[in-house]
């Protein structure tokens, strides 16, 4: 039995993505804070609904989905629930095993997952990590409920807050440059819908080509970049407004903001 503690967008994404890789609604129980949230996962997945005691008591494989503020609550009243031999699945951003770890019973194995929301589509990318008390064999069953909603990667704990930034915040920056692409696009005077459509599509065709091609991504954009073209200029604009640098300041900025969410 897998339990989701807190099942709120990453949470029911998990969820929904655990049942598309076939495993039955009967294996699976979330727990939420709303009641009206709860009738809408029962209705939408035929889990059941339960209350964090009863699934930190129930359940082999614990998944805690609450925002990272609202961990140690949570913590404080399921932590003497959970039995040894159990498996502790965080996902939360910031939040260190070790914070888990003291908050429950000695030896409860702890995973670490950051994971990302293209989880609802069967393309998240998973960062693991084992805890102190966690071998081969917790995070074996952390990749098996995650690889089937996309890839897995297992990193040093150390280099959490990093993935935090690059892939679990990462969707967000090409959302945000897709944004300002089609603003640009309204400001060429295109429809907005047609802008959309053109930034969409271009983006989704890099992506495949990024990711099937097997050429590095310098290679790919200077394919892109003809001499004395128009591609250039665009890219000289981008150096000249520091872009590149902002984008290390700005994931920089991210990775320290998990570390402060681990100090609570
Ligand atoms: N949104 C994202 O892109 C990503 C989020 N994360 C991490 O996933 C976690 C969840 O984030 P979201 O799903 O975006 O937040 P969310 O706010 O949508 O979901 C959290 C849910 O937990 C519920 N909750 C809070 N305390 C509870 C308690 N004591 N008992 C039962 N339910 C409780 C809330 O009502 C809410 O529905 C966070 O820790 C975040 O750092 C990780 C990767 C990406
Ligand atoms: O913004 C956040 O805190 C969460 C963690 C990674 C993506 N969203």
């Amino acid at each position: 039995m897998i339990a989701i503690l807190g099942a709120g967008k990453m949470g029911e994404a998990l969820l929904s993505g655990v049942l598309r890789a076939g495993r039955a609604p009967s294996e699976l129980m979330a727990t939420v804070r709303r009641e009206e949230r709860g009738a809408l996962l029962r209705e939408r997945y035929g889990v059941e609904i339960v209350g964090n005691a009863e699934a930190a008591a129930t359940a082999d494989t614990l998944v805690l989905a609450v925002k990272p503020q609202d961990m140690g609550v949570l913590l404080d009243e399921i932590g003497a629930k959970v039995r040894p031999g159990r498996l502790v699945i965080s996902m939360a951003a910031g939040i260190t095993t070790g914070f888990i770890e003291e908050r429950l019973p000695a030896g409860v194995p702890v995973v670490r997952v950051m994971s990302n929301t293209p989880v609802l589509v069967d393309e998240a990318m998973s960062v693991i990590s084992a805890g102190s008390h966690a071998g081969e064999e917790n995070l074996k069953l952390a990749e098996e409920l995650l690889s089937p909603v996309g890839k897995v990667l297992r990193l040093p704990e150390s280099l959490q807050d990093g993935a935090t930034a690059l892939s679990g915040s990462g969707p967000a920056y090409f959302y945000y440059l897709v944004e300002a692409m089609v603003d640009a696009g309204i400001l060429l005077g295109m429809p907005r819908a047609a802008a959309l459509e053109m930034v969409i599509q271009s983006a989704v065709g890099a992506a495949v080509m990024l990711r099937d091609s097997g050429e590095h991504p310098v290679m790919l954009r200077e394919a892109v970049t003809s001499p004395g073209g128009t591609t250039i200029s665009a890219i000289r604009e981008l150096e000249r407004h520091g872009v590149r640098a902002a984008v290390l300041e700005a994931i920089e900025a991210a990775r320290n903001r998990g570390r402060e969410l681990a100090g609570g």
